[in-house]
């Protein structure tokens, strides 16, 4: 047997903070020692923070970087461990994202990354440079003051592994595993045993599936022993780096680490018999033929043992059940934590939310109630870092802390109603259940004083004063009267946020959260600079369907039992009277349904249709039920008003991103925002095919009923727990 001890891990880095990022590294490295374990992995770019984004431009970022590891290597941190360890490095003139292998105080190897991820959020190419001379190990010049220090000139840089005397080690780089042709096939061809991919990786709904997929099948049929290591937090933008570090060997998981968690340092450590590798690897057939006519990648031979004998005292990790969050628990635990990251490392006291009894907003309450649990459990749970946020935050004295999350939200959350005369008593009250199952400092208040102000104001200087639509206005005049109200409650949020801590004699500000879902974005069914304008939203990737389904799993799994009953009550903005034959409703008012818009957000970015792609597949989708004519009309109200409505994702609230169909203008869905929203040509075209068609539906024959329930019914919601959208990338 060569038994052998790893440990990955979990970070909180932030980018661009070198100390806390090596106090991380630091800490890390102790646990995995103090575990036994003789290679340690640690996430991407760990040193200066993956989403240093254009701070990589930075000759400084590269120097600290380098600063850093000098300090990790003096500090005699990597004495008998090996240690990958993640940061930028200029070779020449180019820059690479780079793992540096070290062990005793030396560096073995330095690794570039051959791969870059660069769809979606990541723009891994703006930065780096691809790493592209695959069959030569290069020896890189150290910088002269690493040189000095650690009494060493050079390191081989490049493609390739690393040969110890009783096993072969390689990296690979977070997105190389999900390239067409990942380096791991040939590097197992040619004697790799232990894969170390350190990886910055964003939480999305539904994603891990895929992750763990393909560590499992890199290792089902090739053998290996594949360890990967993932950031866990939000570092400073709107991704939250969900963690899930983990070892798995041949195709079994033997070690999982948590996906989300406000520990800022979590080591997993598995121990494996690299003999199982080698048997495995000896009875395919298939695998001892292509491996011997290889291609021969570059090692680097260092003379030094990893690996124990048989013996009593190392147990061996056995193959585990996979854990996997539903969708409903991943809403609630990965914005909570992004909030709470968010919430430390802003300097601020706590969050408002304008909370409306609605939806959207109970769900972000619910979510910062979810947070205050969390800190709670966690301060139970002895995490002296969390405790001693808390204590700041809360603004704690005489050695107390937060044993009770709705004490704690007390402290840490405001939730204001701002009813207006068109306001129910109905979300009122909804408002106040909520708030007081929270724990939140609630507040009441009513905005019609305000609105009479300025239409006296705009009667003053104009002479005129609009009507709603109900009592004979236009629609200009609704929709101003409307806009009105949500303008001025966001105002009032603001006011409110900066100025209660100081009626309550706190230091610091409150930040404003924003509640609009992807659904409202997309369709534009939002003010602009209403509201939902605020500090940071996180739901605003989120869509109605899934944010439902989460209501009424809160309800019962947090113990906010008023969330079942908002979830069952109509979506209303409440913006215009209620009469008796009159009440406005989202649905009715945005001409398409939510379950229709999750439809189109899908088709739209994650299968890139345009107009016309979109009206073909939904006449297969729809058609047994709709006439190509019927699914025309649809299609064209839809991207008339995405198309009118663009400007409005160019000032979105910085939300979560938690979908592969955000529409969110600013990092992730890049489109113009002036439209020709008449889409002349796509529209005719579309014209063309339902007069081509001549009204024919779609052959009943061809669909169950089954089928057909599923697809124009809820089949666009919450899907099983773990199905990752494969089209949605990784
Ligand atoms: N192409 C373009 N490029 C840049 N900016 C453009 C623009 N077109 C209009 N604009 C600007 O945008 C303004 C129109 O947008 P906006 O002010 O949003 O106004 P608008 O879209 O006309 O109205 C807001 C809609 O959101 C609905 N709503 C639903 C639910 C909740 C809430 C809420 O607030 O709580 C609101 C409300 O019922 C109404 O139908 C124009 O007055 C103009 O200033
Ligand atoms: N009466 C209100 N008091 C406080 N905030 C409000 C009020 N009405 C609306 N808002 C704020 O404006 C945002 C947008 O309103 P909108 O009606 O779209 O959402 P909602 O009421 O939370 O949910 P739903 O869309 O399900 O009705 C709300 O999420 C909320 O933050
Ligand atoms: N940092 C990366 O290479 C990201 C890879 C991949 N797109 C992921 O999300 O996991």
């Amino acid at each position: 047997m060569r038994l052998l001890k790893v440990a990955t891990c979990n970070l909180n880095q932030w980018a661009m903070d070198f100390d806390c990022n090596v106090k991380n590294i630091k800490e890390s490295i102790a646990s995995a020692k103090a575990a036994g374990a003789v290679i340690r992995l640690g996430p991407e770019l760990e040193i200066t923070g993956y989403g240093c984004e254009d701070h990589f431009l930075e000759l400084d970022t590269v120097s600290h970087a380098w600063e850093c590891l000098k300090d990790i290597l003096l500090g005699g941190w990597t004495d008998g461990i090996l240690c990958s360890i993640g940061m930028p490095i200029i070779k020449g003139s180019e820059r690479y994202n780079c793992q540096v292998l070290c062990l005793n105080g030396k560096i073995i190897m330095i690794r570039p990354k051959m791969w870059l991820a660069n769809d979606g959020n990541y723009r891994e190419l703006r930065w780096f440079t691809a790493w592209k001379q695959k069959d030569l190990l290069m020896d890189f010049q150290l910088p002269i003051e690493i040189s000095v220090a650690l009494s060493q000139k050079s390191v081989p840089f490049g493609y390739g592994y690393i040969q110890f005397l009783d096993t072969a080690v390689a990296a690979e780089v977070c997105e190389e595993l999900f390239t067409p042709i990942p380096p791991h096939t040939e590097l197992a061809l040619n004697g790799v045993e232990v894969f170390m991919n350190a990886s910055g990786s964003h939480h999305q709904l539904r994603k891990l599936d895929l992750r763990l997929r393909a560590f499992i099948g890199a290792t089902h049929t090739r053998g290996g022993v594949y360890m990967y290591s993932n950031h866990q937090g939000c570092d400073g933008g709107r991704l939250y780096y969900d963690g899930c570090s983990c070892v798995v060997v041949n195709g079994d998981v033997v070690a999982q680490g948590s996906q989300f968690s406000l520990t800022d340092v979590e080591v997993v450590v598995a121990q494996v018999d690299l003999d199982a590798v080698a048997s495995l690897r000896g009875s395919i057939s298939s695998f001892q033929e292509q491996a011997s006519c290889k291609t021969i990648v570059p090692s680097v031979a260092v003379p030094y043992t990893l690996c124990q004998s048989f013996n009593l005292q190392m147990f061996l990790s056995s193959p585990l059940k996979i854990k996997y969050h539903s969708p409903e628990e991943e809403i609630a635990f990965g914005p909570g934590c992004w909030l709470w990251d968010y919430l430390r490392r802003s300097g601020a006291s706590g969050f408002l939310l304008p909370l409306s009894g609605g939806a959207d907003s109970s769900s972000v309450a619910a979510i910062v109630g979810c947070m205050c649990q969390l800190v709670v459990k966690e301060i139970a749970n002895g995490d002296e870092q969390v405790k001693a946020d808390a204590i700041r935050i809360g603004n704690y004295a005489n050695g107390e802390f937060p044993t009770d999350s709705k004490e704690f939200a007390k402290r840490v959350f405001y939730t204001v109603y701002m009813g207006s005369e068109n306001s129910s008593e109905a979300t009122k009250m909804r408002a106040k259940a909520l708030a007081d199952e929270i724990g939140a400092w609630h507040l009441d208040v009513s905005i019609d004083g305000v609105v009479s102000a300025l239409l006296s104001l705009f009667q003053t200087l104009t002479g005129k004063r609009p009507r709603y639509k109900v009592d004979g206005g236009s629609n200009a005049e609704n929709l101003g009267l409307q806009n009105i109200q949500a303008r001025i409650r966001m105002v009032l949020a603001f006011m409110l946020a900066s100025l209660l801590p100081w009626v309550h004699n706190k230091a610091g500000f409150y930040l404003v959260l924003g509640s609009s879902n992807v659904d409202e974005g997309l369709r534009g069914y939002l003010t602009k600079y209403d509201c939902s304008s605020a500090d940071i939203n996180p739901i605003g990737s989120i869509s109605k369907q899934d944010l439902r389904a989460f209501l009424k799993w809160a309800a019962s799994h947090l113990g906010y039992l008023s969330l079942a009953e908002i979830e069952a009550a109509p979506p209303t903005a409440e913006l215009e009277p209620i009469r008796s034959n009159y009440s406005q409703l989202d649905e009715v008012d945005m001409g398409m349904t939510y379950e229709e818009l999750s439809v189109y957000g899908r088709l739209r970015k994650i299968f890139r249709c345009g107009p016309v792609s979109m009206f073909k597949n939904l006449c297969f989708k729809w058609g047994s039920n709709l006439t190509p004519s019927e699914v025309a009309e649809k299609v064209k109200h839809f991207f008339k008003y995405y198309s009118i409505n663009r400007h409005k994702m160019t000032v979105l609230t910085p939300s979560y991103h938690a979908e592969s169909y955000s529409p969110e203008d600013n990092r992730f869905d890049l489109r113009q925002f002036l439209y020709n929203a008449r889409w002349p040509y796509q529209f005719s075209k579309i014209d063309q095919l339902v007069h081509d068609l001549n009204g024919d539906k779609i052959a009943l024959g061809e669909l169950s009923e089954q089928k057909k329930a599923a697809d124009y019914g809820d089949g666009m919601g919450i899907v099983a727990a773990h199905s990752g959208d494969p089209s949605a990338g990784i």
